[in-house]
């Protein structure tokens, strides 16, 4: 990351004045280093979800939030979302560079290799209830990989091992999640197929019948995980960077990505828009009562797919959502009123002040459950979708931590503000 010598930023605090470096980003963006603050100062810093902090400097995900830009490594991701697969992406963001076809074949093949899932940790499904989130279930499984591999951090052969397993496990996993859920007997991968294909005849396969891929799904589904693939220091990737700065193993570090993901605010929005927009149908009050009443913060009621803390323009990935989602419906022969109402939602939203004014937009999430639900995934099962998208990036960006030599420990400062000290009572 290029330094600009002679750029510095100047703080008059009650003790003096304390200077600090700027550090130029590509593109523009720049940070004041504060590292010296504490020292220079005595002060700290106090940003509540750090919303003006940058945490790390990466050299893998560029969004420009204000002009609706996101790229990976450099690329576009419309570029990427229309010309490349979901593996290829996955090779460019953990290497840096698009793969050669040899590259790209060879680790094919070896993901093929490593789909299935020691019999054993199959049993951990049997102690878990039918009605567990599969995001509970997906994240305690994943977790538990650890428990069967070595991956020793400092070993670039065993971490390379264990980004193969993860992208290769993680689809066999979260079927077992589906599966579970609908009591149904879990399946064999068919290696025969590609990493989407597969996955599908995961899900929806049975034991009892042959399954025949729709390549219109199986395609549409290869975009969604490309557009989900990195989005550079979101909650869950922050989470994988901070667990793994502590240099757990990538296992345990993933297995804290997925958990964090799973909240609503978060990953967890894709489920909450389709209950939301089935909220809206079934209630039959109409969307513009739903809109008065966000804005109201009845109840605390939100606008779910809507808003994000970097983009204060339209979610380039949210265009394409909607794209796809008009044309894997139609392609599909699904009408389905939801997509109907998400999209009167979203014109009342783009037409009021309220959400104008705070620079509200639908963001990745809004209109992905509708592509899902088409799909024939039930909604508990969108944001497992999200995370085997999210896999590559929080395997990148987890990688990097642990190989960028200015990379410390993750360990925020706070502002006390409890009691002062107090003696207990004598008793
Ligand atoms: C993949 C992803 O993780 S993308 C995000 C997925 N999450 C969602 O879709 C959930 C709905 N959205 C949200 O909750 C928020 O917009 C977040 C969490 C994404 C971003 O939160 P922040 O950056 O902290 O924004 P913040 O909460 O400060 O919002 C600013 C203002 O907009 C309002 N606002 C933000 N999002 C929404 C929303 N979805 N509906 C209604 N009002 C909203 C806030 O109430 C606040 O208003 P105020 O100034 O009157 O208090
Ligand atoms: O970046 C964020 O805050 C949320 C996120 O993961 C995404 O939009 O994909």
């Amino acid at each position: 990351m290029p330094e600009s010598e002679d750029q510095f930023a100047t703080l008059s605090y009650p003790g003096g004045q304390a200077q600090f470096p700027i550090r130029a980003a590509v593109d523009g963006h720049s940070s004041i280093d504060i590292s010296s603050l504490t020292k220079q100062t005595g002060l700290t810093t106090l940003d509540y979800g750090f919303v003006n902090t940058a945490s790390t400097a990466s050299a893998i995900t560029y969004i420009d939030g204000d002009e609706g830009i996101l790229r990976y490594r450099g690329y576009p991701i419309e570029q990427l979302a229309a010309g490349s697969t979901f593996l290829e992406v996955a090779w460019l963001l953990i290497n840096g560079e698009l793969p050669t076809a040899d590259e790209l074949g060879d680790f094919t093949e070896r993901i093929r290799h490593h789909t299935l899932v020691h019999e054993d940790l199959k049993q951990l499904f049997g102690a878990l209830p039918y009605h567990a989130h599969p995001m509970s279930m997906l994240s305690s499984a994943v977790g538990a990989l650890g428990t069967y591999y070595e991956a020793d951090v400092d070993d670039p052969e065993a971490v390379d091992l264990a980004t193969i397993r993860l992208l290769a496990k993680m689809p066999t996993i979260a079927s077992y999640a589906h599966k579970k859920s609908l009591g149904q007997a879990f399946l064999y991968p068919d290696n025969s197929l590609s990493y989407v294909e597969n996955f599908l005849r995961l899900n929806f396969g049975t034991m009892a019948e042959p399954y025949e891929v729709n390549p219109v799904v199986a395609k549409a589904l290869e975009r969604l995980l490309i557009l989900h693939a990195d989005h550079e220091q979101n909650a869950s990737t922050s989470t994988v960077r901070l667990v793994g700065s502590t240099k757990a193993n990538i296992f345990s570090s993933i297995s804290a990505g997925i958990s964090a993901l799973y909240g609503p605010l978060h990953g967890g929005a894709n489920e909450a828009v389709l209950e939301m927009l089935a909220g809206i149908q079934e209630s039959g009050e109409g969307v513009k009562k739903f809109v008065e009443r966000v804005k109201n913060k009845e109840g605390g009621v939100k606008l779910m797919g809507f808003g994000h803390r970097v983009y204060k323009n339209y979610d380039p990935r949210a265009k394409l959502v909607k794209e796809s989602a008009d044309a894997v419906l139609a392609e599909l022969g699904v009408h389905d009123p939801l997509l109907d109402i998400a999209k009167e939602l979203e014109q009342t939203a783009l037409e009021d002040d309220y959400f104008v004014s705070r620079k509200l937009y639908p963001n990745v999430d809004f209109y992905t459950g509708v592509i899902y639900k088409a799909m024939g995934f039930p909604p508990r099962m969108f944001t497992v979708l999200f995370a085997i998208g999210r896999l590559p990036g929080w395997i990148a960006q987890w990688r990097e931590v642990n190989t960028d030599p200015a990379s410390k420990i993750g360990r925020p400062q706070q502002l006390y503000v409890g009691a002062p000290k107090r003696d207990l009572p004598a008793r």
